[in-house]
């Protein structure tokens, strides 16, 4: 079967269930041929059965993500069980193979979510895919999830989030898809909560009844869709040295990576608010499914916009205003990086001015954004500015590489030591 048959096929009409859908819920109309994996809490998944399931954590485009203990290790991992049109679609497994570093390694920081094992587990919807990871929470707070989490983004942070892409690309990889939700940190010490104290920790989950209105396959589907454990909260309440340093950043989701020295990239999928020039200029000029190739240096691009975040300043092109669009976008990073490349002039001239400020009033800009970033207590403000001017160039060919930027003067420089 195609993978347009296979989304053809889904279930469209939220009506096939009594109760309908709750945005904060993965779509039940999802539970479908090719579709989610119907899964319940205290499920044991894997052949022979191994990991089961204590909470939810999440869910995605592709999957739904649980809290489990493996029986066999008594250690607690996250399990990422992705929609049977995805099984062997995917590059992630292969990935995520390429970046297990072995626990023999010397003494160094993963860096890239660890994968410690994988298994197919079927259901009614079809094969699926499952991951099993380490526990991580987001180093930045989900909305979605409600989470009271927040760790001191610290120069430190920032120089494991640049040894992060340093390492996946030393192995080869680009990611596609970075942005500050695709960051987080390594939780130490979970495996010391049995599975009766996370349930006894934990509110008990809301949970969605699914009550089907109409002929459909009984086992295609939960009983009922739950609610996600608010991680974050609960570590600051039972783990609160996973929100204090030292930190261990690991890089997340590589749905949409690729192996560089392989096939040529896929489509992008980053916002545009995080895409680096060459996608954001294609897309701008030619359409939002233009396809553009991008690479390693992309990422590079996206690691600054990310790093704007972490610190805590929100629109890195410009906060006053409201409504900007994806085709906004070229003319913001024209001004911010002080250029206006000529395959960009007939472009942006042809475009309604979304602000005032040019590609002649970038100093002028950072200089604000340095004086931001001192009133927000950042770590030293004209070294980050300088090291985002850096990386922040519109021609990737002048893009440094991960591995430079961890000489940038930022990061060899005094800074805080936490
Ligand atoms: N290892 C993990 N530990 C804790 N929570 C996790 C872990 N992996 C994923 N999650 C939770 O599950 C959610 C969905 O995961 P992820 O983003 O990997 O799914 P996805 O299907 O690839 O989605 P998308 O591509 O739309 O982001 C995350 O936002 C996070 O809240």
């Amino acid at each position: 079967m195609s993978d347009s048959d296979f989304s053809d096929s889904f279930a469209s009409d939220v009506d096939l269930f009594g109760f309908g859908d709750d945005e904060d819920y993965e779509s039940s109309a999802a539970y479908s041929i090719g579709g989610l994996c119907p899964i319940k809490l205290g499920d044991v998944l894997g052949t022979p059965p191994r990991y089961r399931v204590i909470s939810k954590l999440g869910f995605g485009s592709f999957s739904t993500v649980w809290l489990a203990r493996d029986r066999v290790l008594s250690r607690t991992v996250a399990l990422k069980v992705v929609k049977a049109e995805q099984t062997g679609q995917s590059r992630e497994l292969g990935i995520l193979q390429r970046l297990v570093v072995p626990a023999s390694a010397p003494s160094k920081n993963p860096c890239a979510i660890q994968l410690l094992d994988s298994f197919e587990t079927t259901s009614a919807n079809g094969v699926h895919q499952v991951f099993v990871t380490e526990l991580t929470v987001h180093l930045l707070d989900q909305p979605w999830i409600c989470s009271r989490f927040r760790p001191r983004v610290t120069k430190d942070v920032l120089r494991q989030t640049v040894e992060a892409l340093a390492f996946i690309h030393s192995r080869g990889i680009a990611h596609g898809d970075l942005h500050p939700a695709n960051f987080g940190l390594a939780v130490p010490d979970f495996d010391q909560f049995s599975d009766a104290a996370i349930w006894e920790m934990t509110d008990v989950p809301e949970t969605w009844p699914l009550v089907p209105t109409c002929d459909v396959d009984l086992n295609s589907f939960p009983p009922y869709i739950c609610d996600a454990m608010d991680l974050g909260a609960f570590l600051l309440q039972y783990l609160p040295k996973a929100a204090a340093p030292p930190y261990s950043v690991r890089i997340l989701d590589f749905g949409s990576a690729y192996l560089v020295d392989g096939s040529p990239s896929p489509q992008y999928k980053t916002p545009a608010y995080y895409s680096a020039p060459e996608i954001a200029f294609s897309r701008a000029s030619l359409g939002k499914e233009a396809y553009a190739p991008w690479d390693q240096r992309s990422d590079i691009w996206s690691l600054a916009v990310t790093f704007h975040n972490l610190v805590g300043a929100q629109g890195i092109y410009d906060e006053s205003l409201m409504g900007v669009t994806a085709n906004d976008i070229p003319y913001f990073m024209a001004s911010l990086c002080g250029e206006m490349p000529d395959a960009w002039r007939d472009y942006i001239a042809s475009h309604e001015p979304p602000s005032d400020r040019t590609h002649e009033d970038a100093d002028e800009i950072w200089k604000e954004k340095e004086e931001q970033f001192a009133a927000m207590g950042v770590d030293d403000p004209p070294g980050l500015v300088k090291l985002m001017r850096r990386m922040l160039v519109l021609d990737p060919a002048k893009r440094p590489t991960a591995a430079e930027l961890l000489d940038d003067p930022y990061f060899v420089g005094k800074g805080d030591k936490d």
